[in-house]
């Protein structure tokens, strides 16, 4: 459903620009539950962003379903927003009605996008588990149930692609752990493609495939060794996820630098193939330590 390929984002003020993503590639599958990782301003919420049609690229690829959202007019990308993407943040209740109910909260969208539906509003509200809250005001419900009224609205317009930007942030495990469960479900019974931007490890445990992002370019990726994980795992543990490096099409790899300071590489390394691996060692003459032992890696770009 998601292809992205070079994917560059540049922010420019008067001085300065920001290489927010620089050749970010990933591909996300239609139906698929996946999570982002990523230290602070690697540029996580940038790519959010751009799938949210919230942003514009500034070059590369990105393709949802059949949509180019490089090349997408403004007028289209109207229409997108309207039709393909749900939205939720981390502070979303910010955005509700305080002294609205929760289910005029659900309706109110509807009715401004002139699709109007009190029988799904009310469905959305029983999905999040909140039906017998849906008369409450807003300001009657605790934080993580706002948030769960939040995350009904933003599957009002029945979108394909559900984007959430640290969901969990501001809640506690009990209700991050129900908010994950109502994700998992969506995808199942909706086949709604989700991608969640988060911090917490232990949630992006709980996901069959997270990628990580460093530097605005998708770095590994973990992928659960039991396909149906399914909210059971108890933390993010190579035990429950594999990692592989990711390649480019150029064969481009990002080395975690943990390796690169270990070995004290800098700039430029020596590569060795053997007919099964490819070893990066530091270059001879340069290496504080000749001796230090190898980064392995196997053609396949499973990290060892
Ligand atoms: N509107 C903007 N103008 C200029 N620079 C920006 C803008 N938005 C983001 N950036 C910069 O782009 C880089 C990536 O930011 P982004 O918000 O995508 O990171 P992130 O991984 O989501 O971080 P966090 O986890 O802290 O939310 C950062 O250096 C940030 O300062």
């Amino acid at each position: 459903m998601i292809t992205c390929e070079g994917l560059v984002k540049i922010y420019k003020t008067d001085e300065i620009e920001v290489v927010a993503l620089q050749g970010l590639n990933i591909q996300i599958d239609a139906g698929e539950l996946m999570a982002i990782i990523g230290n602070s301003g690697s540029g996580k919420s940038t790519f959010l962003n751009i799938l949210g049609g919230l942003d514009r690229p500034s070059a590369g690829q990105v393709k949802v379903g059949d949509w180019d959202l490089l090349k997408i007019t403004d007028k289209q990308l109207v229409d997108y927003k309207r039709h393909t993407v749900g939205f939720i943040w981390q502070n979303n209740a910010r955005n509700l009605v305080s002294y609205l109910t929760a289910l005029e909260n659900v309706e109110m969208p509807m009715m401004l996008s002139g699709k109007y539906d009190p029988a799904y509003a009310k469905q959305l509200l029983e999905w999040v588990g909140l039906s017998h809250r849906m008369n409450n005001k807003l300001q009657e419900l605790s934080g993580g149930e706002q948030q769960r009224v939040a995350i009904a609205i933003s599957l009002a317009n029945r979108p394909r692609l559900l984007l959430a930007d640290e969901p969990t942030g501001s809640v506690d495990t009990k209700t991050a752990d129900m908010i994950l469960s109502i994700f998992q479900r969506l995808n199942k019974e909706l086949g709604v493609t989700i991608v969640i931007v988060t911090h917490d490890l232990s949630m992006a445990g709980k996901v069959g495939r997270v990628v990580a992002i460093r530097d605005g370019m998708t770095s590994s990726e973990f992928i659960a060794r039991n396909p149906s994980i399914d909210g059971t795992a108890t933390g993010f543990t190579s035990e429950d996820h594999e990692e592989y490096v990711v390649l480019d099409r150029a064969g481009r790899l990002q080395v975690p630098k943990a390796y690169l300071t270990a070995l004290q590489i800098d700039g430029k390394a020596s590569m060795e193939f053997d007919g099964e691996k490819i070893m990066i060692k530091a270059p001879k003459g340069l290496a504080a330590d000749e001796d230090a032992a190898p980064i392995t890696s196997t053609v396949g770009g499973k990290a060892k």
